[in-house]
């Protein structure tokens, strides 16, 4: 199986709708299947959809386990933290145990300069110890997520992995280090693009006008676009645009 399944919304609310139904639909299955959920999320616009899944009930939260495809290498309360965010948008309302959720270490971050290398090499092992009912590994050995909640950028870069940038190309570990991300901060962690193709689902969402050209150009790309990360995204991938970020479709 594989491609895109794009659905289109009139409005961001629907998006964040379609988003928690999703998102609440594969952690049953995951849970039913194996006891456990596994959810990695970027940060930037994706965040304020999160808030579509506050108030539901009927969720077994206490089985969810929540990652992040890519974290600014700052503290936690740091404005620019992307755990920081989901926490204020959704997590600190819902009773996933706080174990569960995987944020950086941040005593590894009390300066962004320097932090990318041990904050990423933490991570990295702090993933590979976990057993393989909460995560499971493939026949390469990579950790198999149930669900990545991608954004991308205007340029295409998806989590921190930028156009034409030599980390598209490595393999090994699961979870990188930048020091020169184009977009601030500079230093950040992200998971590996064999990483993110081996999750189960991957989701994209695109609200606004400031997304349909880059959206349009990404589902309709057919090839390996070094220029465009987000074209490199292979395997079962839904779309979910409101009607501005569908415009160019
Ligand atoms: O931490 C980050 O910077 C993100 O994870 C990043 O990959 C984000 O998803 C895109 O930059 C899109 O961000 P916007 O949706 O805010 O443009």
């Amino acid at each position: 199986m594989g491609g895109n399944d794009v659905q289109t919304y009139q409005k961001d609310s629907e998006v964040a709708d379609a988003l928690a139904s999703l998102t609440i639909k594969a952690a049953e299955k995951a849970i039913s299947e194996r006891g456990s959920f596994t959810v990695a999320l970027a940060g930037g616009s994706l965040v304020k959809l999160l808030g579509g899944l506050k108030g539901k009930t009927d969720v077994d939260w206490k089985n969810w386990h929540v990652f992040w495809v890519d974290e600014r290498c700052v503290p936690h309360d740091d404005a620019e933290s992307n755990y920081g965010g989901a926490m204020k948008a959704l997590l600190g309302e819902v009773p996933i145990p706080s174990s569960q959720l995987y944020a950086i270490d941040e005593t590894l971050c009390q300066s962004n300069e320097g932090a990318a290398k041990p904050c990423a090499e933490e991570y990295d092992a702090r993933l590979k110890a976990l057993p393989s009912d909460v995560l499971p590994r493939n026949s390469d050995g990579l950790p198999v997520f149930d669900l990545l909640l991608l954004g991308f950028g205007p340029d295409g870069h998806i989590c921190s992995l930028f156009p034409e940038h030599p980390l598209l190309k490595i393999a090994s570990p699961w979870i990188l280090p930048i020091a020169d991300s184009p977009k601030p901060p500079p230093e950040r962690i992200t998971f590996s693009l064999p990483v993110v193709n081996a999750a189960k689902t991957k989701c994209f969402t695109a609200v606004g006008e400031g997304k349909a050209e880059m959206a349009a150009k990404i589902i309709k790309s057919d090839g390996d676009d070094y220029f465009i990360p987000a074209s490199l995204v292979k395997g079962d991938i839904v779309w979910l645009l409101d009607a501005p970020g569908a415009s160019r479709l």
